[in-house]
């Protein structure tokens, strides 16, 4: 059978192990024929084509539940699950998403994106499935990095102490977050893979003796059971961690090899209580170039599969926000030993790599532990370090009573660089760093702004550094705007101090971080109408400038916020907020991300899609004010 005529997960029954390494070289080709084409997630896939296959055997879909940890490995679920033929349209507009989404397909049981969920919703599935009376599987499929995780650790405890709930944790160990994992549990994994004798058992007990004509290329039973308990005996157990917590553990089994994990899984089923299968994998198998270079192809951009190499950009790029704020903080860190910065596991994606390459001993890497980072800092904070903490602003989200409790409350001096803030794109809903400036506002004691652009950031982040308490700065995805950078000696902000780039008696535009280029550019559009507004680039959201807004909003009587964030909650309403205080009824026109969810779609769709473009905010802004404005600005809309 062929992978396109797969339309459910049950058709895996009864095929053989040469039909299923078949169907696994087409997932392969597909994934890598669409991840070459449209970009997406392509070393974690590539690992898990053989497991999918193997447990999917093994298992009724029909009836039982698959919870993937993440979901950036799915993709050879979702081949298997029906997707094949629109699979094409992988994390587009419409299309396909690049995560699980219960509302995509009756075999998505659970979705997720952020890291470390899946043990506590299988466990949650089983203990329902008992109460009811019900009879199907429940296994979570998690990644070693995923498994550093607080979330993960927490419902193992919980699993472990309940010997009569069947559920069956298998773990992806390819030795591989996106960087190289980090910590003790990593380490302990590794010693059972990588230790002598169960490099010597495993694999190479067979070849040592396959050329024996005698033995006719099998190993003797005796052997295999003498393999099997030097293996078991020769080398710490790493199980014993998981075997004292409650679990049933079995491994580490070769995560290539069909034969043998559908052999483990079909015996994990028998098995009473919680089982783990520990499985090893590569991360990128089957593509040498991802093998090779396992960070590099986490995640691609469209590439050219024949080199492994990104297609080049029609023109040049200005550097990302995050590689400017990664060399900026070295040169800090170069000039203030106090100053660390501080990854849960996405030292690559917030730019954190360079400090590490440059200071390795000012750079700490907690894995994937963002409530464990935040409060790491704040005890830092507590001896007279400067933390920097950088973390996506939608993985902070996992931190929130850290940020309040830990260092908010107590007034520490840490500094956040929330990376990812506003629209992301491809990654979707979980991913859009769109609550950040609602879940922020209310924090106690902390200073929170948003730069115009990277020379900004750089002063920016001298002044959080320098101030005496908490302080956050968002930062979008992508290349910055392209404008001159110093090296050194950037001048802090006054905080609190916004600043007015063009005045204008017919509207205020207050305008937050990365969208003081999209105001600029609407009130461009609104002057070729008669119109001359005022822009203001509001630096801080916690305190508001105040002093400067409100006296222009008085004169003016007309406001527009512009915000890449939430609208509930978010900078508009700060605003709004701040006019009712003191009393001033002007009317408000808040442009941002209505109360919606924000599918996968490229950035530019997605602002499209909301309305915030700067002809579209244009129109917005004369739909609302038109008529006030051709009562009090004649000249207006006349041209
Ligand atoms: C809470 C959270 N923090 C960070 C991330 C970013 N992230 C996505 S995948 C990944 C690494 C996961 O490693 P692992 O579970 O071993 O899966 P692999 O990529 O190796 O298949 C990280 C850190 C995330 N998705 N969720
Ligand atoms: C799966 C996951 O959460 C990360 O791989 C994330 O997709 C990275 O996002 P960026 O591509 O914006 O760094
Ligand atoms: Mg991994």
């Amino acid at each position: 059978m062929h992978l396109s005529e797969l339309s459910h997960p049950n058709q895996l029954h009864g095929l053989s192990t040469a039909e299923l390494e078949a169907m696994a070289r087409q997932i392969r080709e597909k994934h890598l024929e669409v991840v070459a084409t449209s970009g997406g997630h392509l070393g974690p896939g590539l690992g898990v084509v053989e497991l999918t296959l193997a447990l999917y055997q093994t298992l009724d879909l029909e009836h039982d539940r698959v919870v993937w940890d993440v979901g950036h490995q799915a993709y050879p679920h979702k081949l298997v699950t029906g997707r094949y033929k629109d699979f094409h349209t992988l994390r587009q507009q419409g299309g396909v998403a690049g995560y699980l989404k219960r509302s995509e397909s009756r075999f998505d049981h659970f979705g997720a994106g952020h890291a470390s969920t899946s043990i506590s919703a299988a466990l949650g599935m089983a203990l329902a499935r008992d109460r009811r009376g019900e009879d199907f599987k429940c296994v979570a499929v998690i990644g070693d990095g995923a498994l550093t995780g607080g979330m993960a650790l927490e419902a193992i405890n919980h699993a472990g102490h309940l010997p009569r709930t069947k559920l069956l944790v298998v773990l992806n160990d390819n030795d591989m977050s996106i960087s190289p994992p980090v910590g003790a549990l990593s380490t302990h994994l590794n010693r059972m893979r990588l230790s002598k004798p169960v490099q010597f058992l495993s694999g190479s007990a067979e070849e040592a003796v396959k050329h024996l004509p005698f033995l006719h290329g099998e190993l003797p039973t005796e052997l295999k059971t003498l393999k099997e308990s030097m293996k078991r005996l020769a080398v710490p157990k790493v199980g014993a961690v998981f075997e004292e917590l409650g679990f049933t553990y079995v491994g580490p089994i070769d995560g290539h090899d069909i034969p043998e994990m559908v052999r483990t899984f079909q015996a994990a089923h028998r098995c009473e209580g919680p089982v783990l299968v520990h499985v090893a994998t590569t991360k990128g198998k089957g593509y040498p170039y991802a093998e090779a270079d396992q960070v590099g192809y986490h995640a691609q951009s469209a590439f050219d599969l024949a080199t492994g190499k990104a297609y080049p950009s029609s023109k040049p790029k200005p550097p990302s926000w995050s590689k400017v704020f990664g060399q900026t903080l070295v040169k800090i860190c170069e000039q203030d030993s106090r100053v660390v910065g501080i990854t849960a596991a996405m030292a690559t994606g917030t730019g954190l790599d360079l400090l590490e390459k440059a200071l390795p001993q000012q750079y700490f890497d907690v894995g994937i532990a963002e409530q464990h980072a935040v409060t790491m800092a704040a005890g830092m904070a507590c001896e007279g370090l400067r933390p920097v903490v950088a973390i996506y602003s939608t993985f902070l989200q996992r931190a929130y009573d850290q940020l309040i409790h830990d260092v908010g409350i107590q007034k520490l001096p840490v500094t956040f660089v929330l990376d990812r803030a506003g629209i992301v794109g491809a990654d979707g809903p979980t991913h859009q760093g769109q609550y950040d400036i609602s879940y922020l506002r209310a924090v106690p004691n902390f200073t929170v702004m948003a730069p115009k652009d990277e020379a900004e950031l750089q002063r920016m982040l001298v002044t959080s550094i320098a101030h005496d308490g908490p302080c956050a700065i968002r930062i979008p995805r992508g290349e910055g705007e392209g404008v001159p950078l110093m090296d050194e000696g950037w001048q802090p902000l006054e905080i609190g101090r916004g600043e007015l780039l063009t005045d204008g008696d017919d509207l205020l535009i207050v305008a937050y971080g990365a969208m003081v280029a999209p105001a600029m550019a609407t009130a461009g559009l609104l002057q070729e109408k008669g119109l001359r507004a005022a822009v203001v680039n509001a630096r801080f959201l916690r305190p508001l400038d105040e002093a400067l807004i409100l006296p222009l909003a008085r004169r003016i009587g007309r406001v527009v916020t512009m915000e890449e964030g939430a609208l509930p909650g978010g900078f508009g309403a700060a605003v709004v907020e701040s006019l009712n205080d003191h009393d001033l009824p002007v009317p408000v026109l808040r442009l941002g991300i209505p109360d919606v969810l924000v599918d996968h779609a490229s950035p530019d769709q997605s602002k499209e899609r909301l309305g915030l473009t700067p002809s579209q905010m244009a129109e917005r802004i004369l739909e609302r004010f038109g008529p006030v404005f051709r009562a009090t600005v004649p000249t207006a809309l006349a041209v």
